[in-house]
């Protein structure tokens, strides 16, 4: 039976409650050593209660413009599409559509396992400072593009910066924050991601008809990128990082900075982790390919990394499954078709929704847990799908619209229109408090040696997933209408609320060194 009071118990485990792995191989660390034994030690109440010092902010804001860019580029597209018009030599044809928008979520998915790898072996920093050169190579690329052709390369590029920075700022953002503040700090990463869509949605709109707008929509991409290399530049590599590469000393000087000078507890800090690396078996300096290929057999055989994998990538996969960013991406198209008067106004409505009720998951997360805000969500959305379902059956579709944007024949009476935009809310709100951000925390769910990776992996679940939905929803509307793809999408959050249920462990206010000692039974 699924217990809820893990949560209640969990900070306890953050502030370095004693464990039953000792301290024993910490003795012979000698740097590091302090007179006292780390079971004495735990996180200073003031720490623990206390806001985040501002360089944690500057380093989780900096860190969280990768955000901005995914958002941006991924909610720009639909606009753009429209714009385009002739502009490339001919109108766009179904599969230079198609092809535009899939190659972005094809590239991330190729990417994202092995930025994983990278940051591995060079550090998170330099991976996403690698993802901000691809964004603006990308930008400039579809910006200038003469034809279809160089505009889909310049969309794979910004694809591989998404699939990298995707994958590597939730897991940065959580190798610099404190426990207790962890989960807010990654749904920062969140909330500039429905910003720059409702950014992207509002850029798209008023530039819809200006001749060139759209080279200005996928130009101004850049910017976020250039920002983000001038503020990186400044921040250090992650403490967690850094102890793995064996520079405990700089890692201390991160933490001193990052715990508002406090050294006791920057060096508890490091003691933990290098007691983590110890018990996974070492700092391994072994080349890479040898690496890669333990650490893969360490997250399929080692039964706590499997149940985290597993985790990850069900909660990665059901973000996409659930159907959400079917809105996102064709939101217009769907009221077009239903008849809406403006419905690239109703598209901002559905991404600023998404938005606001991400910030009101940042104040939730680390107060009411990952795990039941998922449990009290998931039922909202299936609901919201399910009257959206109903109220699709009570509107007359208006014949060969689907890729129309415009229309002026109401095509739905009033009660139906109003019904279907406010479940369609309800869909967005409950999905933007929990699936829409809860995956994100996935590092918190791996131990240091296969962290890395195996949210890379997840990640790479994420993007594959949302392919699939960008590919199949237009086609799955006309073969089961759109009430038949709403309860199709409704089924799957019924399922993943079970999955949920059944084997999502809570990890607020954990420690990240805690984590890879977990037993199984945390996992239910
Ligand atoms: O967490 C984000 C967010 O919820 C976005 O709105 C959505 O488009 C992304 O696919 C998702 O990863």
């Amino acid at each position: 039976m699924p217990r809820d009071n893990a949560a209640e118990n969990a900070p306890a485990l953050g502030r370095g409650t004693p464990t039953t792995h000792g301290d024993t191989a910490n003795e012979t660390q000698g740097l590091l050593q302090d007179s006292r034994s780390s079971s004495e030690h735990a996180y200073p109440e003031h720490v623990h209660e206390s806001t985040p010092v501002l360089f944690v902010w500057a380093l989780t804001a900096t860190a969280a413009l990768s955000g901005l860019l995914f958002g941006y580029d991924t909610g720009v597209i639909s606009s753009a599409l429209v714009s385009i018009r002739s502009s490339l030599g001919h109108p766009l044809t179904t599969l230079d559509k198609s092809l535009i928008t899939s190659i972005t979520s094809f590239a991330a998915l190729l990417a994202s396992p092995l930025a994983g790898l990278c940051a591995d072996a060079f550090g998170r920093k330099p991976v996403i400072l690698l993802s901000d050169v691809l964004f603006i190579a990308g930008a400039l690329l579809q910006a200038f593009a003469p034809s279809v052709s160089t505009l889909i390369a310049g969309r794979a590029i910004v694809g591989l910066g998404i699939g990298a920075a995707s994958a590597l700022t939730p897991l940065y953002i959580a190798e610099t924050a404190p426990a207790h503040w962890r989960g807010r700090l990654i749904t920062v990463s969140t909330l500039l991601i429905t910003s720059g869509q409702v950014v992207a949605y509002v850029i798209g709109w008023a530039l819809a008809d200006m001749g060139s707008g759209w080279r200005w929509m996928v130009g101004l991409g850049a910017l976020p990128a250039v920002l983000q290399v001038v503020g990186l530049i400044r921040m250090p590599e992650t403490p967690r990082w850094l102890v793995k590469a064996d520079r405990p000393e700089q890692a201390l000087e991160v933490l001193k900075r990052i715990y508002g000078g406090d050294e006791d507890m920057a060096r508890e800090l490091v003691k933990g982790m290098e007691r983590e690396i110890e018990e996974e078996g070492g700092k391994d300096g072994v080349g890479w390919m040898r690496k890669l290929r333990m650490v893969l057999r360490d997250l399929w055989t080692v039964p706590v990394n499997r149940k985290a994998l597993t985790v990850a990538c069900m909660l990665q996969g059901s973000q996409q499954l659930c159907g959400f960013n079917s809105l996102m991406y064709f939101s217009a198209t769907i009221f077009a078709m239903t008849g809406f008067k403006s419905p690239s106004g109703t598209a901002i409505l559905i991404a600023g929704c998404n938005f606001i009720f991400t910030l009101i998951a940042f104040s939730a997360i680390d107060r009411i847990g990952r795990r039941r805000i998922l449990l009290i969500s998931i039922p909202w959305m299936s609901t919201g799908l399910l009257v959206s379902a109903f109220a699709f059956t009570q509107v007359k579709l208006l014949p060969n619209s689907v890729q129309a944007h415009q229309n002026s024949d109401a095509a739905a009476p009033p009660w139906a229109s109003a019904l279907l935009v406010s479940s369609l809310l309800v869909f967005v709100a409950a999905y933007a408090l929990g699936l829409g951000n809860v995956p994100w925390q996935q590092s918190e769910l791996f131990g240091l040696r296969v962290r890395a990776i195996g949210s890379a992996l997840a990640t790479a679940t994420n993007w594959a997933c949302n392919a699939l939905v960008g590919i199949t929803f237009l086609p799955m509307m006309e073969l089961i209408s759109p009430a038949g793809a709403m309860a199709v999408y409704a089924s799957v959050c019924g399922v993943v609320w079970v999955a949920c249920w059944l084997i999502y462990p809570e990890r607020m206010g954990v420690g990240l060194e805690d984590v890879g000692q977990s037993d199984h039974a945390d996992y239910r």
